[in-house]
């Protein structure tokens, strides 16, 4: 099929010049909405307006410019079927055999603070995913562009076909523009819906639309047997994950990722420098430091065997002695806001490591969700910080500043680890961790166990638990073990009976008032 017509109206102008110019010169015969238009005509590119096409004007400021049987006759006249050719004919409806389309920005507009319904609404885009949708159903015989990305891709087929488009890139492009509009579609639904109204109350719409981007597939799952691919949200907020920029190694694993999700959520939300080592979805140690080297040897030191094949992450540069202390250990992933380009240079000779870059920005995932049979799981993002306001001490002895400091991180700890979760933290580091057991108790006494191995004395230490203690039992494993202030959220029922067991201790207790489940 040789391109005859072309009509074309974007609102991101990227790359449109280019595009006409070499349509042009393949003698296609350019259809154009105003603003496209005059781009066009700027550059001297011959074009034909749409209002001169149709015989309508652009009206209604724009609500209606291509929305005309004219432009959709065109668009939708099945070539190989006689009666669609002869209604053609009798109503005087050219055939246009390329859309060039992009929408009014819908989400950059809503992503605005302070944009105003009326502004959202203005930005609906009408006309254009209704040629979009024209075209892409009618892709046996119309090709329809709907990202700048895939002009050089298809003028080179052009020019190659001299003027003509394969079966199976108007086929792609037809896939591709469905989506586009699905995706549209779905974005100003999820924002309407999530306007404070009556009916949906709670902020969470009646359908959920999402709309992930394929980033990459991966070699396998969780298990070698499990296929895999990772998919970005394009509208992830600063900071997260998904911004990474991986400088070195090879390909990230389906575990790599969900590990280092864990890491850098863990590492970026501490003030101080810190290091994070993730093993399994729970961090194995975790250090405040001066800088990044001493973090991560303290942070090393907590549990030295399960360090082994782990996600690290720092919230500061990583410089070239970090590198160096890093050779003692096999690494998956190392992750960093910044490196040194000396770090960098050393890291090159151990090119098999994975090395990511991210902005260490404090944004959150909107809603965290999950997966279950038949269905989703979608709640707030746990944002972890502690209410200052809401902790109280509630024993006779109170903590002392370091056993503040410890006692903050080890309940931020806490919130990274899978429950029941029990964190022993001294000096500013990790001393024990327990996690992902059934009762509270076993994880104290694993915690207690692992301090144990790594030689670490819990004398003077101070405990983090995720959730409250049912019963004093819980209390008294941490007392005995050497801790001599808890941090834990409270609201048991026997939060008296726990409160008495600390004074009978001498042990200080803080509760925070929130809990970090983490399933
Ligand atoms: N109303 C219509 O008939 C209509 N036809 C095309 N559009 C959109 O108008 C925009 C281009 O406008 P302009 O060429 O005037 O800059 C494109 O994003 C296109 O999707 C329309 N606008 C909105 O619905």
């Amino acid at each position: 099929m040789t391109l005859q017509r072309a009509l074309l109206s974007v609102s991101d102008k990227t790359g449109l010049i280019e595009l006409a110019q070499a349509l042009h010169r393949l003698h296609i015969e350019l259809l154009s909405t105003g603003g496209t238009a005059q781009v066009l005509r700027d550059a001297k590119i011959p074009v034909r307006e749409v209002s001169n096409f149709t015989g309508f004007p652009e009206m209604l400021d724009g609500r209606v410019k291509t929305l005309h049987p004219k432009i959709h006759g065109g668009l939708l006249g099945n070539r190989d079927i006689p009666s669609h050719q002869e209604a053609m004919t009798r109503h005087g409806i050219d055939p246009i055999d390329l859309v060039v389309v992009n929408l009014y920005p819908f989400r950059e507009t809503i992503a605005q603070p302070g944009v105003t319904l009326e502004e959202a609404i203005e930005n609906i885009d009408i006309g254009g995913p209704a040629m979009v949708r024209s075209a892409a159903k009618n892709h046996a015989h119309v090709a329809v562009l709907t990202d700048p990305a895939d002009y050089p891709r298809l003028l080179q087929e052009l020019e190659k076909n001299r003027g003509s488009i394969s079966a199976a890139t108007r086929f792609d492009l037809a896939v591709k523009a469905f989506s586009h509009t699905a995706e549209y579609d779905g974005a100003i639904a999820t924002y309407l819906s999530g306007l404070n109204t009556e009916s949906q109350a709670d902020g969470y719409p009646e359908r959920l639309h999402l709309s992930f981007v394929k980033h990459q597939s991966l070699r396998y799952g969780e298990n070698p047997h499990q296929g895999a691919a990772f998919y970005r949200d394009p509208a992830a907020p600063s900071g997260v994950l998904s911004h990474y920029r991986q400088l070195q190694g090879k390909p990230l694993s389906y575990n790599n990722i969900a590990d280092a999700d864990t890491a850098w959520d863990c590492v970026r939300f501490l003030d101080a420098p810190a290091c994070v080592i993730v093993k399994h979805a729970n961090p194995c140690g975790v250090a405040l430091g001066n800088q990044a080297l001493d973090a991560y040897q303290r942070a090393y030191a907590t549990d030295p065997t399960s360090a082994y094949g782990g996600i690290i992450a720092f919230n500061r540069t990583v410089d070239e002695a970090t590198v160096e202390a890093l050779q003692r250990q096999f690494v998956e992933v190392l992750i960093a806001p910044e490196f040194t380009s000396a770090a960098l240079e050393r890291l090159s000779q151990k090119a098999n490591v994975r090395v990511l870059q991210l902005p260490d920005d404090k944004g959150l995932n909107r809603w965290d969700m999950k997966r279950v049979g038949g269905g989703l799981l979608v709640q707030t993002s746990d944002s972890g910080g502690l209410n200052e306001d809401a902790l109280k001490v509630v024993t006779q002895a109170a903590p002392t500043e370091e056993q503040w400091t410890d006692l903050r991180l080890a309940f931020h700890v806490a919130h990274y680890v899978k429950s029941n979760a029990v964190v022993f933290c001294g000096q500013g580091r990790t001393l024990g961790i327990g996690a992902g057991q059934m009762s509270r108790v076993d994880s104290t006494r694993i915690a207690q166990r692992k301090a144990e191995d790594a030689g670490l004395s819990l004398q003077g230490s101070v405990a983090a638990s995720d959730a409250f203690f049912p019963f004093r039992d819980g209390l008294d494993v941490l007392a005995r073990a050497g801790a001599l202030a808890i941090i834990q959220p409270g609201g048991s029922l026997r939060d008296g009976e726990v409160i008495a067991a600390a004074d009978e201790q001498g042990v200080a207790m803080v509760l925070t008032g929130i809990r970090h489940f983490r399933h």
